[in-house]
């Protein structure tokens, strides 16, 4: 009986626990809310800080504008609908997600506001900690302040040194083994998953000095379930990125598992090259042109001992540098299939500026019209679409505020802003009437303020490494790092970019789309296209 009357006490209590749940939410995203208002009240009363336009004033908790947006990312529809939304509310506005305040803008002065002139207002990790440190516990990803310039400074050598590090022979190793899947041209092949597969091969070379031969018909078969754990563990971020604080709601056991097997194999590559420095006491790397010995894990060796963080910085590589450059890659044959112009300049002046012969560094470093179509495909199509930060202390917008947008904005510590990269790369102001056209030559003639509205790698100290180096830094003028970069040519990704660009305009004559259907995105960690890149090549 006893036993009875405590079950049902229990249970009574339990029930009791559960209801009182969504009641203090409520209460809670209440509270939040009005303190909210009083402050941005205060704040507008005291200065001239203006909120921008709201989203939705009545959608208190953010219910609807979840629904809408999960509705949009199932119908592969969230990018079009972020610009959509930009447009009927203006380049920067409110709106509310689990009951706090964002802000969302592509307005590129507030954007430089974020990421370069009051970069320190601002962290990153926040909103995504939580997807990184299972993976990188301690990498560059996971961490901000004074963690992240540890982590940062970590790359040091092998960025300001891109010439150095970029490996002319592993990247014509990889080329062919990509050439040998689409030889004889004159059939239909999906470029995406083999440009997703070169890219993998290319930057596990890069990172730790050994491919896992993806495109090789004889893959190991430890190589193969390394790629599957890796590609698992970046599929699982993106989709607890986008949903959210619901995701711990979800299995995560298999993630957690993937994680480890990632780190074990890298772990056995550290440990090798540890082994490696104690017996020859040093390390190494060689820059050889034909060498595949340098790798960025020994540079590291060579500098710290902490295994730990040296992992860190060799899966960062791997999560950061692998579909990025396979997006370039997609986005890019995508749009040559569709422009028969660009491919028929970009072949000639291949032809007359490197020949037949597999290109130099230098060769590719001076190619600027190649450099301005991976420019426009990446302004087209960027790939990293949008990102955020929170605000570590009340801080300011330019632009946006008020009727007119012209006010400032008062953001309060703890508010999220949402920068879209892919709106702020169709902005007219910017680009002109026809900004949403893939047109290279635009590149020719762009300067000045357009160019701030350009930021694939996004921009001031938190800039992609494999955007440059020595730029970042811009003489400690974060003025001069913004426009320094844009002017950067020693740049990682699009060198590793240019050589594949450069070598299949060599090969082949023609291409050919074999796809009359839209564009549709494809939203992982980066950008693709769902129906992939379906071209035929002749000659
Ligand atoms: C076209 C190719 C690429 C694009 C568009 C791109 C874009 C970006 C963007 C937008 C960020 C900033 C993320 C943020 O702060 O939230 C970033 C960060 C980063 N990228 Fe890239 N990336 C590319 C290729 C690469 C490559 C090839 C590497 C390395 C080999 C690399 C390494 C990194 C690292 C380590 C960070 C973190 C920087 C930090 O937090 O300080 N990326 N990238």
């Amino acid at each position: 009986m006893l036993l009875e009357t405590n079950m049902f006490a229990n249970i009574f209590l339990l029930a009791l626990a559960i209801a009182t749940v969504p009641v203090s939410l409520l209460i809670l995203a209440i509270g939040r809310r009005l303190s909210q208002y009083r402050a941005s009240r205060k704040s507008s009363q005291t200065r001239d800080y203006e909120d921008p336009p709201c989203e939705n004033p009545y959608d208190l908790f953010g219910l609807l504008k979840m629904i809408s947006a999960t509705r949009h990312v199932i119908n592969k529809t969230a990018i079009a609908n972020s610009t959509e939304l930009f447009q009927r509310h203006g380049a920067t506005y409110i709106s509310t997600l689990f009951g706090a305040k964002v802000i969302f803008t592509c307005d590129p002065q507030n954007i430089k506001q974020v990421l370069v002139t009051r970069f320190i207002d601002y962290d990153a990790s926040i909103v995504r900690a939580h997807l990184f440190r299972p993976i990188t516990e301690h990498g560059i990803f996971a961490v901000d302040g004074p963690q992240w310039k540890v982590a940062r400074d970590m790359y040091r050598d092998q960025f300001s040194n891109t010439r150095a590090v970029f490996n002319l022979g592993v990247q014509e190793k990889g080329f062919q083994a990509f050439l040998k899947r689409i030889e004889g041209g004159g059939r239909q092949i999906d470029l995406q998953p083999l440009f997703l597969n070169l890219t993998l091969d290319l930057t596990t070379a890069f990172a730790m000095g050994e491919s896992v031969d993806s495109l090789s018909p004889t893959q190991a078969e430890g190589k193969k379930r390394f790629v599957d754990s890796l590609q698992f563990v970046k599929k699982r971020m993106a989709r607890d990125g986008f949903l959210g604080p619901v995701h711990v709601l979800l299995r995560q056991s298999d993630f957690h598992k993937a994680c480890e097997k990632v780190k074990n194999y890298v772990e056995e590559f550290i440990q090798k090259a540890l082994e490696k420095k104690r017996r020859s006491e040093k390390v190494t790397p060689s820059f050889e042109e034909d060498s595949t010995g340098y790798s960025l894990l020994e540079g590291l060796i060579e500098n710290f001992d902490d295994p730990a963080s040296i992992r860190d910085s060799v899966i960062t590589i791997l999560i950061a540098g692998i579909d990025s450059v396979a997006g370039l890659l997609s986005t890019t044959f995508w749009l040559l299939a569709r422009h028969e112009n660009v491919w028929q300049r970009l072949r000639a002046n291949t032809l007359e500026l490197i020949g037949d012969e597999p290109p130099t560094y230098e060769q590719l470093r001076n190619f600027s019209y190649l450099r301005n179509v991976l420019n426009e495909a990446m302004r087209v199509c960027p790939p990293v679409p949008f990102n955020a930060r929170v605000a570590n202390r009340d801080t300011v917008l330019l632009h946006g505020g008020g009727p007119s947008g012209t006010s400032p904005i008062h953001v309060r510590k703890g508010a999220k802003v949402v920068f879209s990269t892919w709106a702020t790369h169709r902005s007219q102001a910017s680009f002109g009437e026809n900004a949403l056209d893939f047109r290279p030559e635009r590149w020719e003639g762009l300067k000045g303020e357009a160019l701030l509205g350009f930021v694939p790698f996004n921009s001031g100290p938190r800039v992609c490494p494999g955007r440059g180096w020595e730029e970042i830094c811009g003489g400690g003028n974060p003025e001069v790092g913004y426009i320094g970069l844009m002017l950067a040519k020693e740049q990682y990704a699009i060198i590793e970019a240019s050589y594949v660009v450069v070598r299949i305009l060599q090969t082949f004559g023609k291409i050919r789309n074999c796809d009359e259907r839209v564009w549709t995105e494809k939203l992982g960690l980066n950008l693709f296209n769902e129906h992939g890149v379906l071209v035929e090549f002749g000659n």
